[in-house]
């Protein structure tokens, strides 16, 4: 009889799925644990940004009117442990870290802990569906620095890189992220009567950051219309009604004189009550979880707004950890290791699987991509492009 040893060696070796990559990064924003950590906090946020001091004095009080904690931490933790449980669900063997771009964890120091755990490829999961220079290319600058910072950490000369990070594309016409805000909108539609009209909201951008955000496939506002309509007609479908709706924005900030994109939350809200709306349902379906923004600029504003002028108005949730949405991410990072392996081996990669109008986003930012923030270059380098000075 065979030893066990030479049994298990006749089973044909499989690539990993995972493969070439040893650990998913999920990146974010980050945000403050405690009242001490508001105002540093929003000092690296708005670092040479031009934000108006009392737009950061309103801000750090939405920030303490939680007790200084943003809800953004907790949600992470959440969505890295079902990240994991996902994983090896369908017994993928990838650790799951977590670092942010603005607070702690920081990004530098979750790479630095994959390098000591022994990876050399990761893969980079960012909390923002929507490509943008806020969604996406800013990410991309930071993390440039943090790959810059665990090289000096070693020694090494420019360009030689002990850890590589792709990044998996911006997912918001992935199926996944559309059936949890689908599921998120019917599940709304049972609080509120058939006619309530659906305001979808996202997080407001400069008109200079909107156009610029059009350079590599559809603009950021492009891309949540598609969102809306496929969510829409979804909903419609299952609810067995027609469901009417709008896109509005939220959390503007930037000096009066420069435009953004519109209408605010607020005000398109007041403008449907005086049209004779009567019920609203808030859909976030620019943010995957309720941090700071949905808190507070939906679930205390917008929400009181509404109340009075006496609509009857509610929430829908975001994706946060439903599981449609964490089922779709791993299916993103096992596309983007099957597209890694196809490009190692001079293969064609496999197409991108999307819902919508649109075809799936670069998963490399060509030359250029979202550069602009307030209508000038950032001139920051960026990682996950073809040319990390582009
Ligand atoms: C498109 C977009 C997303 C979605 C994509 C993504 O998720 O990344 C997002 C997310 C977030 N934004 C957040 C917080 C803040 N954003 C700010 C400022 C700004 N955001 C912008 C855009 C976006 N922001 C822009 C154009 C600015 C102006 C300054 C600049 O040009 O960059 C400021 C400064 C004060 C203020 O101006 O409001 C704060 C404190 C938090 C954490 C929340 C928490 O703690 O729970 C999260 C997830
Ligand atoms: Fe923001």
């Amino acid at each position: 009889m065979a030893p066990t040893s030479s049994t298990s060696s006749t089973v044909p070796s499989q690539t990993p799925v995972a493969a070439p990559y040893d650990a998913l990064l999920l990146y974010s924003f980050g945000g403050p644990d405690g009242p001490d950590d508001v105002l540093p906090f929003l000092r690296n946020v708005t670092a040479g940004k031009g934000i108006p001091d009392e737009r950061l004095a309103e801000v750090a009080e939405h920030y303490h009117h939680f007790g200084g904690r943003s809800p953004i931490n907790g949600q992470n933790l959440a969505l890295q442990r079902a990240l994991a449980d996902e994983l090896a669900r369908r017994g993928v063997d990838l650790p799951v870290l977590w670092g942010n771009r603005n607070w702690a964890p920081y990004t530098r120091d979750a790479l630095r802990a994959a390098l000591a755990d022994g990876s050399r490829r990761v893969v980079a999961l960012v909390t923002s569906a929507y490509a943008s220079y806020s969604g996406c290319r800013q990410y991309r600058e930071d993390l440039w620095g943090a790959l810059e910072d665990v090289r000096e950490d070693l020694g090494l000369p420019a360009g030689e890189q002990p850890i590589a990070v792709d990044k998996v594309r911006a997912y918001y016409n992935h199926p996944g992220f559309v059936e949890a805000n689908t599921d998120a909108l019917v599940e709304a539609f049972e609080k509120v009567p058939a006619d309530a009209r659906v305001v979808f909201v996202t997080h407001s951008i400069p008109d200079t950051m909107e156009a610029a955000s059009g350079f590599a496939g559809p603009s950021y506002r492009a891309q949540h219309l598609d969102v809306a309509a496929q969510v829409a007609s979804a909903a419609a479908a299952r609810l067995g009604h027609d469901v009417a709706w709008d896109l509005a924005f939220c959390s503007r900030s930037g000096p009066p004189s420069q435009p953004w994109l519109e209408p605010d939350v607020n005000d398109h809200v007041r403008e449907l009550a005086a049209g004779g709306t009567t019920a609203v349902v808030i859909a976030p379906i620019g943010f995957v979880s309720d941090h700071m923004e949905v808190a507070f600029d939906l679930d205390t504003e917008a929400l009181e707004t509404a109340a009075g002028l006496g609509l009857t108005a509610v929430r829908a949730d975001s994706v946060g950890t439903r599981e449609p949405f964490v089922r779709g991410l791993v299916d993103l990072v096992l596309e983007r290791a099957a597209t890694a392996r196809a490009l190692d081996a001079g293969e064609q990669p496999p197409v991108g699987v999307t819902v919508g109008a649109h075809p799936p986003r670069r998963d490399v930012c060509p030359v250029g991509c979202c550069r602009q923030r307030d209508g000038v270059d950032s001139g920051i380098p960026a990682a996950c492009s073809v040319d990390p000075l582009g």
